[in-house]
């Protein structure tokens, strides 16, 4: 029973404001608090994390907003490889890379650019979306704290990540899944998103509405408890391969939903060229068991093959 219990609850790490600060014992607690939860599921609840939950229900509030306008006032936002996939993909712009259907929901994203041009285009992306531009400021300070606490729990020095992390290109997704849009799109499938895991270090994720399941390591799918303003914290393929498989990226879905749902996700991302190979991790009785991986590269390909644009 205790291992039953294991495997389907979710770690909660209660976060503190000195994680940012000088070591000390608080962030030794800390980052042995992420390194159990990473090693045995790869997800937690993130506490105490000091985000007002006004400004998540002002995102929240932002997201419905954008989306309740007309789909040609939407579509004035549209993503593009020219946007770095900033803005807007409509309901079912996005295949699976699963099944032969489309994701059953629409989608948005804003975060830092690889490449501004003078005249900053990326503003016009980051328009209807002044809470969550605050919001994605919050959440990557808190995402190189847990970053900094991440190589303190694999005994590695607190600048081990910085040459990855010069211009990162983080990202904020808001998505919205309107009631029944996988069955308008003919899906045959009950749910709105396709497993995958993530393309980043790590995502943290709030929604305000039942949906999202996680791959327990026990290989059963946990339904995650709606908390819109504790975010659930859940690794992504980087950390995977950069620890040589030492911590597992999160399987995710989504179900079908019954009412209307919007998630936040902030994906932690390094810079455009990073490579991310698992050098810390390799020796001789520990083979490589990833080949180095262009992060920016992929993701745009990624992106291009998914959404054809
Ligand atoms: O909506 C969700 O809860 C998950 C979204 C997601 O997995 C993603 O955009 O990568
Ligand atoms: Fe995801």
């Amino acid at each position: 029973m205790a291992n039953n219990q294991l495997l389907t609850t979710i770690p909660v790490v209660e976060w503190s404001v000195t994680a940012g600060g000088p070591a000390d014992d608080e962030k030794w607690r800390l980052s042995r608090a992420i390194h159990a939860a990473c090693e045995q599921s790869g997800f937690f609840f993130l506490r105490n994390h000091g985000i007002p939950p006004s400004l998540l229900e002002a995102v929240y509030a932002e997201a419905r907003r954008f989306y309740s306008q007309p789909l040609d006032d939407k579509r004035r936002f549209s993503c593009s490889a020219d946007t770095e996939y900033l803005g807007y993909r409509e309901v079912g712009a996005e295949r699976s890379l699963t099944h032969s259907g489309r994701e059953a929901c629409e989608q948005y994203r804003i975060g830092y650019v690889a490449d501004p041009p003078a005249g900053g285009w990326a503003g016009h992306y980051h328009r209807p979306f002044g809470a969550a531009t605050r919001l994605l400021e919050r959440l990557a300070t808190i995402g190189n704290e847990i970053l900094l606490l991440s190589a303190l729990a694999l005994n590695l020095p607190a600048t081990v990540f910085d040459p990855f992390m010069e211009k990162p290109v983080h990202r904020l997704g808001l998505n919205h899944y309107p009631v029944g849009a996988g069955s308008a799109l003919g899906n045959r499938v009950h749910y709105s998103m396709t497993s995958h895991v993530d393309h980043a270090f790590f995502t943290i994720l709030t929604q305000n509405a039942p949906g999202l399941e996680v791959l327990g390591s026990d290989g059963r799918w946990i339904d995650v408890p709606v908390r819109p303003h504790e975010p659930l914290v859940f690794l992504g393929d980087y950390l995977e391969r950069w620890t040589n498989g030492g911590y597992r990226a999160t399987y995710h879905r989504v179900r079908d939903v019954s009412t209307d749902r919007i998630s936040l996700q902030f994906k932690h991302r390094p810079s455009y060229g990073a490579i991310i190979e698992p050098s810390q991790f390799v020796d001789d009785d520990h083979p490589s068991r990833y080949e180095p991986f262009d992060t920016g590269r992929q993701y745009a390909e990624l992106l291009r093959s998914l959404l054809g644009v």
